[in-house]
C-alpha cells in the first residue's frame, strides 16, 4: 500500500468495523479514527440523539458532513454502517485510501445486535436485520475495493488477516 494511504472500513453495524479497525492500527501503526466519534465528539450528541432529535434523513446529512471534512492519512477508518448511503461521501474517503467491505452474515449480526432502536441504526420501522442485509449489500459492494468474510473468525484473527495483506504490499 501507498505511504500515507488509510484503509477505510465499510459494513454492517455488528460487522466489527470499530473493534477490528482499531486493532488494525496498532498491528500497522496507524492512526485510527472512528466516524461515530467523531461525529458524536463534534455534534456533542450521541448518534442515538441525534437520530431522535433530527431523524434519519438529516442523520445522513449531518453524517456526509463530517466524513467529507475528515483530512486523514495513513489512518484506519472505521466508518458507520449507514455511510454508504451518501456516494460523495464515500467517493472523498474511497480518493484517500483502499475500502474494505468487512463482510459478516446477518445471522451472526442478528446474534451481535440485540437492540437496533438502542444503538440507532439507519432502518425503516419493521424493517429486519436480514431485510437490512440485503438492502445494504450492493452498496458495500459498490464502494468496496476488498471485501473480507469476517464471520467466523475472532476479531484478532480478522485484524491480523488484514493486517497480513496490507504487510505484504
Ligand atoms: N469475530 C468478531 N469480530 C468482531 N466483533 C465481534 C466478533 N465476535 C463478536 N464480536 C462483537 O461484535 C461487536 C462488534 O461491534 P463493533 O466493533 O462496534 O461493530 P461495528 O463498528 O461494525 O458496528 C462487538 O461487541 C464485538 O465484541
Ligand atoms: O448502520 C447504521 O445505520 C449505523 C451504524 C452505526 O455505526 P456502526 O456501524 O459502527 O455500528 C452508526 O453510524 C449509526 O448508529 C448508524
Ligand atoms: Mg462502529
Amino acid at each position: 500500500m501507498k505511504e500515507g494511504k488509510n484503509i477505510i472500513l465499510i459494513g454492517m453495524p455488528g460487522a466489527g468495523k470499530s473493534t477490528i479497525g482499531v486493532l488494525l492500527a496498532k498491528y500497522l501503526s496507524m492512526w485510527f479514527i472512528d466516524t461515530d466519534v467523531l461525529i458524536q465528539s463534534l455534534e456533542r450528541k450521541t448518534l442515538r440523539e441525534i437520530i431522535a432529535s433530527e431523524g434519519l434523513e438529516r442523520f445522513i446529512e449531518i453524517e456526509k458532513h463530517h466524513l467529507q471534512t475528515i483530512q486523514a492519512s495513513n489512518a484506519v477508518i472505521a466508518t458507520g454502517g449507514s455511510a454508504v448511503y451518501d456516494d460523495e461521501a464515500m467517493n472523498s474517503l474511497k480518493e484517500g485510501g483502499v475500502v474494505l467491505f468487512l463482510d459478516v452474515p446477518a445471522e451472526e449480526i442478528e446474534r451481535r445486535i440485540e437492540c437496533t432502536a438502542e444503538r440507532g441504526v439507519v432502518m425503516s420501522s419493521g424493517q429486519s436485520i436480514r431485510e437490512l442485509y440485503e438492502e445494504r449489500v450492493p452498496l458495500y459492494r459498490k464502494f468496496a475495493d476488498v471485501e473480507v468474510q469476517c464471520g467466523s473468525r475472532s476479531q484478532e484473527e480478522n485484524a491480523q488477516c488484514i493486517a497480513e495483506m496490507f504487510k505484504r504490499d
